[in-house]
C-alpha cells in the first residue's frame, strides 16, 4: 500500500505543483491511472512516488512506513517501486542492451549467474532476445522504451510506475506497448500508470485519479469518472470513444472495444436494420 498524506511539492519557493494531496493506493485494484493534461503535475507526482523528489510538505508512506530520504532507505524503495520514465533517453545508461538491463543488478550484488537468467527471461517477456547484444543508439523509439522497462522489470519491484508509455510512438508501437501492458497485468503486476490517452487508460486501468493543476478533483472506477462529461471538459480532457458511444448513441457502456466488437445483440440488431430501406430526403433540384 503506498499513501500519499497532504503532499505538497514545489519546484521553487511559494510556487506549488503539487497540492495537498491524499489518497491511497492498492485496494482498487492491480491497476492505477493518473490522468491529466500536459503540465499538471503528473510526472512530479512520480518522482515523488520513488522520492527521487522530496515532497515540500506532506509525507509518503509505503506499507505503512514513511519514507526516509537516506541512500540506503531509497535503494530499498526502488526494489518495491520501480519508473519508467517518459523519456527513455533519461533511464538508459549503457551502450549494450543487456549491460543497461543488468545494470540496477549488478548495483544490487546480485551474483552474476542470476543476472543472466533474469536478463534472459525479462528480453523474452518482452520479446526483444534478438536486441540483447545491440548497440542501444541504433534502437528505434519503441524499442528503446522496451529496454527501459526491461530494466526495471528485473528488478521484480511490487509496483510499476510507468509515465506515459505510449507518448511518442507510432500506432504500431503503440498497440504493442498496450499489448504489452495487459500481459504485465494479467501476469499479477501491479501498476501505476500516467497519461493523457483517454483511450487507452480507459482501458486498461481499474481505477483513476483525474489531476487538474495539482490537485485531485475526482477519483474512481470508469462509471464515475468518465460519464462526467463537464469534469473531463474543465480538466481539458476528452471523452474516451467508448463512453461517448454509451452517451450519444445509448450504446451499453463497453469496458474495451472487444468487448463492442464481440457483442452478439448489437451486431444482430445492426444487421436488421441494415436490411431495413431507409428513405433518404429529395434534394431539391437547383434552378437557375
Ligand atoms: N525540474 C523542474 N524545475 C522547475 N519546474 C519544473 C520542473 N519539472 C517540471 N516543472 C514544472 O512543473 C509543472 C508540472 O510538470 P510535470 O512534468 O510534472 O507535468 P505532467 O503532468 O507530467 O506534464 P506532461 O503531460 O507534459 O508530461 C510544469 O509547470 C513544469 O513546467
Amino acid at each position: 500500500m503506498i499513501e500519499l498524506k497532504h503532499l505538497s511539492f514545489g519546484y521553487e519557493e511559494n510556487k506549488p505543483i503539487l497540492k495537498d494531496i491524499s489518497l491511497k493506493l492498492g485496494d482498487q485494484g492491480n491497476v492505477i491511472g493518473f490522468i491529466g493534461p500536459n503540465g499538471t503535475g503528473k510526472s512530479t507526482l512520480f518522482l515523488n512516488l520513488v522520492g527521487m523528489l522530496k515532497p515540500t510538505s506532506g509525507e509518503i508512506l509505503v506499507d505503512d512506513q514513511p519514507v526516509a530520504y537516506t541512500k540506503k532507505a531509497l535503494n530499498k524503495l526502488r526494489q518495491k517501486i520501480g519508473i519508467v520514465f517518459q523519456n527513455s533517453d533519461q533511464q538508459i545508461f549503457y551502450s549494450i542492451v543487456k549491460d543497461d538491463i543488468a545494470f540496477a543488478l549488478h548495483n544490487l550484488n546480485v551474483p552474476q549467474d542470476e543476472i543472466d537468467q533474469r536478463v534472459d527471461r525479462v528480453l523474452a517477456e518482452l520479446d526483444i532476445t534478438k536486441l540483447k547484444n545491440r548497440p542501444i543508439q541504433y534502437l528505434s523509439g519503441g524499442q528503446k522504451k522496451r529496454v527501459a522497462i526491461a530494466g526495471i522489470l528485473v528488478l521484480r519491484s511490487e509496483w510499476l510506475l510507468l509515465d506515459e508509455p505510449t507518448a511518442g510512438l507510432d500506432p504500431d508501437g503503440k498497440h504493442r506497448m498496450v499489448a504489452l501492458i495487459k500481459q504485465l497485468i494479467a501476469n499479477g503486476q501491479k501498476i501505476i500508470l500516467s497519461s493523457h490517452d483517454m483511450d487507452f487508460m480507459y482501458e486498461v486501468c481499474d481505477y483513476f485519479y483525474i489531476l487538474r493543476q495539482g490537485t485531485v478533483v475526482k477519483s474512481g472506477k470508469k462509471e464515475s469518472v468518465f460519464l462526467d462529461e463537464q469534469l473531463l471538459l474543465d480538466s481539458k480532457l476528452d471523452q474516451p470513444w467508448l463512453v461517448q458511444l454509451h452517451q450519444k448513441l445509448h450504446l451499453p457502456l463497453y469496458p474495451t472495444k472487444e468487448a463492442l466488437f464481440n457483442d452478439q445483440v448489437l451486431q444482430a440488431r445492426l444487421t436488421t436494420n441494415a436490411k431495413t430501406p431507409v428513405s433518404l430526403p429529395k434534394v431539391s433540384e437547383k434552378t437557375d
